[in-house]
Order: C-alpha cells, then sequence, then structure tokens
C-alpha cells in the first residue's frame, strides 16, 4: 500500500475581505473590480432592485466594459434548483472565465443564490455583494454562506463560499419597502439578544420604522451587527461551533418556512417568531430572560393570523432536517440571558411541541 499527503490552502481559506457600508460608495466597489482585473462581470440582480433603482443598475453595469446581466425573481421560492441551473447556464453563455466576477445585487435571497452560482460555476468565480436590503446588508451577505433551498428543508444545499467584497450603498435603503426593512430588523433583534445587548437597548421603546428617519441611528444599528457577523465568522467560518449562535431562533424559523410553503411567511417573520419560541424554550429550562425587549417588537413583525394553522408534527419534522442535527438529536440556541446563547439538544419531542404551543399562544396574546 502506498500512502500521499495533500495539504490544502485554498483561496477560500485564507481570504479577508472588506465589508464596506456607506450612502454610496462607489470609489471601494471602483476598486474591488479593478483588483479582479476582468473586463467582464455578471450582474445577478433582484427583480425588484431592477424595478426600484434602474439608475442604480445602469451605474453599476458602467463600472466594467462588458457588463451581463440577469434577472433574479423575488421571494424565497426563487431558491430553487431550476433558477440556480437557469443562471448557471446564463453564465456559460457568456464566453466567461475564472477570473469574471459574479456581482450579487439584492437581498438574501439574491446573495444565498448568486453566491452559490458563483460557488460552483467553473469550480468557483469571484464573488462580490452588493446587498439592497437591511436583511442583506446585516446577515445574509457576510459570511459567505450560500445556497438554495430543497423540499426537505431551507438551505440544504450550498456552500461556504467567501465573497471579495461587501459594498452596501444604504442610498438604495430609501426605496426598501416598509416590510423588507422591518423584516431585517429580525436579524438586528438576533444580533443583540446574543452579542451586542446594547442593540435592544437602541431598539427598547421605539418602532423600528421610525429608523427610516433617523439615519446616523439606523447606521450604528447596521455597523454594529456587521461588526458581532465578522467577529464570529473570522473565528469560525465553518460553523463547527461559535458560529451557531448565528442561527439563534433559526431552528424554529426556518421550520415555520418550510411547513408555511416558501415565500408565504418571510425569513424575518419566522426568525422572530423562532425567536420568540426560544425564549420559552430556555424559560421553561429555567432561565429568566426579559422577552420584552424583544416581545414589544411583535406587532411589527407577526400580523393577526399568520401562524394559525401551521402543523405543529409537521414543524417538527421539518425541523429534523436543520444542519445543526447531530446523531438525529436536534440542537438549539438558547439563551442563559441576553448575550449569552449556547447550544441545547433536545430528544423530546413532546416538550418541542409543547413549546410550540405556548410560543404561538404568547404571540397571538400580544397582538391581539
Ligand atoms: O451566517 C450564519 O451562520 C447564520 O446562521 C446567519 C443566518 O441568519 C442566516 O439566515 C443563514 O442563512 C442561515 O443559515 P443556515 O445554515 O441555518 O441555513
Amino acid at each position: 500500500m502506498h500512502s500521499f499527503s495533500v495539504q490544502t490552502i485554498s483561496i477560500q481559506e485564507d481570504l479577508q475581505y472588506k465589508v464596506i457600508t456607506g450612502d454610496a460608495p462607489w470609489e471601494p466597489l471602483r476598486e474591488v473590480l479593478a483588483s479582479i482585473n476582468t473586463r467582464q462581470a455578471v450582474f445577478l440582480v433582484d427583480e425588484n432592485v431592477f424595478r426600484l433603482q434602474d439608475g442604480f443598475i445602469a451605474w453599476l453595469s458602467s463600472l466594467v466594459e462588458r457588463p451581463v446581466l440577469a434577472r433574479i425573481p423575488a421571494g424565497e421560492s426563487s431558491k430553487s434548483t431550476e433558477n440556480w441551473i437557469s443562471l448557471v447556464n446564463f453564465c456559460l453563455e457568456q464566453g466567461i472565465d475564472r477570473q469574471t466576477p459574479v456581482v450579487a445585487v439584492g437581498g438574501g435571497v439574491t446573495g444565498d443564490l448568486a453566491g452559490f452560482v458563483a460557488a460552483s460555476v467553473l469550480r468557483g468565480l469571484p464573488l462580490i455583494h452588493i446587498p439592497t436590503t437591511i436583511l442583506a446588508m446585516v446577515d445574509s451577505s457576510v459570511g459567505g454562506k450560500t445556497g438554495i433551498n430543497h423540499e426537505t428543508g431551507k438551505n440544504l444545499i450550498g456552500a461556504f463560499y467567501q465573497p471579495r467584497a461587501v459594498v452596501s450603498f444604504l442610498s438604495v435603503l430609501e426605496t426598501l419597502p416598509d416590510e423588507e426593512f422591518i423584516s431585517g430588523f429580525a436579524e438586528v433583534l438576533k444580533y443583540g439578544a446574543i452579542q451586542d445587548t446594547g442593540i435592544l437597548t437602541l431598539l427598547d421603546g421605539r418602532d423600528i420604522l421610525q429608523l427610516r428617519k433617523d439615519i446616523p441611528l439606523l447606521k450604528e444599528i447596521i455597523d454594529r451587527c456587521i461588526k458581532v457577523k465578522a467577529r464570529v465568522v473570522t473565528e469560525d467560518s465553518k460553523e463547527s461551533g461559535l458560529r451557531m449562535i448565528l442561527n439563534y431562533g433559526h431552528t424554529f424559523g426556518h421550520a415555520i418556512e418550510k411547513v408555511a410553503g416558501y415565500g408565504r411567511i418571510s425569513h424575518g417573520q419566522a426568525v422572530f417568531a423562532g425567536m420568540m419560541a426560544a425564549a420559552v424554550m430556555a424559560r421553561k429550562l429555567g432561565a429568566t430572560i426579559n422577552t420584552d425587549l424583544i416581545a414589544q417588537h411583535t406587532a411589527s413583525f407577526i400580523k393577526p393570523g399568520l401562524l394559525d394553522g401551521l402543523d405543529i408534527e409537521a414543524l417538527n419534522h421539518a425541523m429534523r432536517s436543520d444542519k445543526k442535527v447531530s446523531s438525529a438529536t436536534v440542537r438549539f440556541i438558547l439563551l442563559h440571558e441576553y448575550g449569552k446563547p449556547y447550544l441545547h439538544p433536545v430528544e423530546d419531542s413532546g416538550f418541542i411541541s409543547e413549546v410550540w404551543t405556548e410560543s404561538f399562544s404568547e404571540i397571538s396574546a400580544s397582538i391581539s
């Protein structure tokens, strides 16, 4: 028998990249594109951005000699194998090479799908994220999680694939619909719950939509979220441990999205409900948490009836495909207290069902 060893240090392992936010950071974006030294770029653009920001798209296209653009339909159901292969085909029809960057312009759905296209075409094209929603700016564009959904569950097909840069044009938030603006704040509240509890204090007693008018505070909150994410992903890029805390509310939330049918309940709404359920579970395990710091925002996320009719057995079944599952046991991110998250395995599905029932009742009571 012969054996040989291979030591791999891929560009993805050593990649350090900037996450830039600004009203209109055109110069940093030009520098990123120039560093890739290519005349062509593939822009994969959220259809809502095309509709609401056609001038912005025209400017972006003008940054390269040979831009090619494809639209990505809005909504979580766009994260499908059909759309993935359609975009792969589009890229391969453009005469690209391994230096041709994919530029993802849009929200979380666009970033996840376009990121997975970049990760898979020619075994990896340079990726630049230009997030246009709060959710994408503070969360999905940072950290390299890319992928699409499977009938079994959310984000079950994908890759860890880091971008060359993330460049956020805060000016595009002006046309972001209120519902999308609020949805991204589920991830903002998540960062407050798991690490930067000052974020919860900043939002305490505020209507989230007020922040549309308080730009300095909005910028501070966005930067504080990115700072938390950048630190966690730097410490644990492949989610072997610490990074799981970023999944707070998601074990419940992803099950809600799947059972409701992708797109009926937004990721933000589902994660908000998931954080409420995680707080119920933590309380039942003995934690004393002032849930009002999050619960006070319930009416912004959950409209009456939104969660009605979700079958608890189906929710429990959907959880079993969560990527934090180990040895067939579902594992939750819970809080000892705000800022102190931990990973907790639960084998008793009856206990999980009780948590669903109690949290849906609490949510319903707080919005009736
Ligand atoms: O970046 C991470 O790690 C996260 O878990 C961030 C989440 O907010 C985000 O929604 C992510 O896409 C969910 O990841 P998944 O691995 O649970 O599919």
